[in-house]
């Protein structure tokens, strides 16, 4: 492994908190809050620019994290925007959107950029789940997980052991572990 630890940059504690639990002992992690702006545009596009302009604020590697959730039914809105959706219309607004639509189903797409530093090419990590999005069940302690249902429970339901076994931010880790132990 090239790295003496992982600088993740991230403001949301939740995400930290799965994050560490997640990589566990195999990759140590240093965390810091960043307020980066972010573009319009793909995933992909809006993960790159963010991890790019982070590494050339920090001067060094970095590895950002974003999340979408998108509605099928939507072409894969809000997506990126999720965080200013929910912000403003909260589980029953995000619930309401779908009602005129029957496809209820929305996929949790979780993208790390890692870039070893400054004018490097980030390299992309993706994790993707399909779910259903319901009426809110369980705690409200993160994001959208009450109105995420996947495999009969909601995030919210899930166990944390399990959420973090199967969700699009294990999936998308499993495949950044892999790439750090390549190296
Ligand atoms: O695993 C998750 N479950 C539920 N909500 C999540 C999850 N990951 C991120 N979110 C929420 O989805 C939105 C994603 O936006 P973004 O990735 O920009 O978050 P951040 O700026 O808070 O780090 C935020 O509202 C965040 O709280
Ligand atoms: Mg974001």
């Amino acid at each position: 492994m090239p790295l003496g630890h992982l600088n993740f940059i991230t403001g949301n504690t939740n995400k930290l908190v799965e994050v560490k639990a997640i990589l566990g002992d195999i990759v140590p992690l240093q965390s810091q809050s960043l307020d980066l702006t972010e573009i319009q545009g793909t995933i992909q596009d809006i993960s790159k620019d963010k991890c790019q302009r982070a590494a050339a604020i920090i001067g060094g590697p970095v590895l950002t994290e974003d999340t979408c959730l998108c509605f099928n039914a939507l072409k894969e809105l809000p997506g990126p925007y999720i965080k200013w959706f929910l912000q403003a219309l909260g589980h029953e607004g995000l619930n309401n959107l779908l009602m005129a639509y029957k496809d209820k189903s929305a996929q949790a797409v979780c993208t790390f950029a890692y870039c070893s530093g400054p004018g490097h090419e980030p390299i992309i990590f993706e994790g993707r789940v399909t779910g259903t999005i319901v009426a809110a069940r369980g705690p409200t302690n993160f994001g959208w997980d009450p109105i995420f249902e996947y495999d009969g429970e909601t995030y919210a339901e899930m166990d944390k052991a399990k959420k973090n076994m199967v969700s699009h931010r294990a999936i998308a880790l499993s495949k950044l572990k892999r790439w750090l132990q390549a190296q």
